[in-house]
């Protein structure tokens, strides 16, 4: 792990989103075009709400969530409707959306057509990753059903998600994938987030799912 401390959340906010942009204009200087993953949830809007106003060539730019919730978009808890509002926005609304939610009961009834639209954004150029006090990263969940596929070296690209931590269904970007990105940027705020990343580094990936990608990571923390 790769630690990198700020002194408030306001601060980490701005310093990550340039650290972001540079990332992706230099991926931009190589390739035709980048792919960013992001988390959703609740810490990332600062971080969104900064990059989002970069100027850069956005439109070379595709942007893929890490995981969402099988919910609708016009549900508060859609990430999809996260990153629209606060990312997709100013300058970055050029950007393309790679969708990981489509109409369907179940994340089964989606999840191939979902899998061929990520596919040839793979592998992930920057990676913008989240955790939860549990431990839990995009929605790999201690505990969760399919937690040992989805940390397989064999895993497909895309697994839907059930776990007693997560009140709804999910779809979620597997080990493999995660680990496979380029560049790789865990965002943590609040000391039990602290605790836990450091109590998650001595831990298998099955007791604690984000322990799957510290290696090399880099750690952005505000108390
Ligand atoms: O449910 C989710 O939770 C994690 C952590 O979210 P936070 O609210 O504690 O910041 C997030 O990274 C993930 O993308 C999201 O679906």
């Amino acid at each position: 792990m790769i630690w990198h401390d700020y002194p408030d959340r306001d601060l980490l906010a701005l310093d990550l989103a340039e650290v972001l942009a540079d990332r992706l204009m230099s991926g931009l200087h190589h390739r035709e075009r980048v792919c960013l993953a992001v988390p959703g949830g609740t810490s990332p809007g600062p971080v969104f709400d900064a990059l989002s106003q970069v100027h850069l060539d956005w439109d070379r730019v595709d942007i893929m969530l890490t995981d969402e919730r099988w919910v609708p978009e016009d549900s508060p808890r859609s990430n999809t409707a996260l990153v629209r509002q606060r990312l997709l926005t100013g300058p970055a609304s050029g950007a393309r959306m790679i969708p990981l939610y489509a109409d369907g009961a179940r994340p089964e009834d989606r999840l191939d057509d979902l899998t061929r639209g990520i596919v040839p954004h793979l592998p992930i150029d920057v990676l913008l990753i989240g955790m939860g006090a549990d431990m839990h990263t995009a929605s790999l969940f201690p505990g969760a059903d399919r937690l040992e596929e989805g940390l397989s070296d064999k895993a497909p690209i895309l697994l839907p998600m059930r776990a007693p931590g997560a009140p709804e269904p999910r779809v979620t970007l597997t080990a493999p994938v995660l680990r496979g990105a380029l560049d790789t940027h865990v965002l943590i705020m609040g000391e039990d987030k602290k605790t836990a990343i450091e109590k998650a580094a001595k831990l298998t990936p099955k007791e604690a799912p984000v322990a799957c990608l510290l290696d090399g990571a880099n750690i952005h923390y505000a108390a």
